[in-house]
């Protein structure tokens, strides 16, 4: 029996790119990916097959990696970390945008939003998302507790959603392009889709 089958939900292949110098080369450990693993895991109740690649910050390197998950390794989703600030090296956004099908501003700017709840910094970084084919590529920023800051955003104590996570529009995005049905755990983020794209959850 296939995992589809025996969860009900539909398999999704993800792709998760840490861009570093330094922890590429083993400068300091890298807890890019470990933390988008984690966050991923912990929102979605889908099977879930990662591909992870730790590269440092060459243009040409990230952007045949971005092409590799999508075009061979098929992801339906690929999250970058790292790269999208203002410094010299800081190439993430750029090489997304040269394997582009089309840009998808509003995610960079609901980051950009989020952030600044956070760090007065957030306005330097560049980060953008695209469409390549049927998968979404999103960049998020190098700091590893910013994934989990841009992915499910900021609630007040009480619980409520004060800016909402960039995630929350992401399986929506990927019914929109072809791609799998993501469902989320309500409590880690609530995806929103208009009534009439909401299908039944699987009881099995
Ligand atoms: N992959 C990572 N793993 C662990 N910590 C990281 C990682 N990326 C960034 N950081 C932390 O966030 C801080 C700010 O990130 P910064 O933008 O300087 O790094 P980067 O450009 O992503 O990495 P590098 O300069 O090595 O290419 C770093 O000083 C480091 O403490
Ligand atoms: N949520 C969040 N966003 C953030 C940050 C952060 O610490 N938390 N750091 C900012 C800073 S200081 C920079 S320079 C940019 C780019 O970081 P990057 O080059 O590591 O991607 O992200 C910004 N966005």
């Amino acid at each position: 029996m296939s995992e589809a089958v025996a969860t009900g939900f539909e398999p999704v292949r993800i792709g998760i790119v840490s861009v570093s110098d330094r922890a590429s080369t083993g400068v300091y450990e890298d807890k890019g990916l470990p933390a988008l693993k984690d966050w991923l895991g912990a929102a979605l109740l889908n099977p879930l097959h990662f591909e992870a690649r730790l590269i440092p910050d060459e243009r040409p390197l990230i952007a045949a990696t971005l092409r590799e998950l999508v075009d061979d390794a098929r992801c339906d989703l690929v999250l970058t970390t790292g790269g999208t600030g203002p410094a010299p090296r800081d190439v993430t956004p750029d090489a997304t945008r040269d394997i582009a099908d089309r840009e998808m501003p509003g995610f960079g700017e609901q980051m950009r939003q989020i952030s600044l709840r956070f760090v007065p910094t957030a306005l330097l970084s560049r980060q953008t998302a695209v469409i390549r084919g049927k998968a979404l590529i999103l960049n998020l920023p190098g700091q590893p507790k910013s994934i989990a800051e841009t992915l499910e955003g900021l609630r007040s104590p009480e619980g409520e959603v004060l800016v909402s996570g960039i995630f929350a529009a992401v399986p929506y995005c990927i019914d929109l392009i072809g791609g799998p049905y993501l469902e989320t755990r309500d409590e880690r983020i609530k995806a929103f889709r208009p009534k009439s794209a909401i299908r039944p959850r699987p009881t099995a």
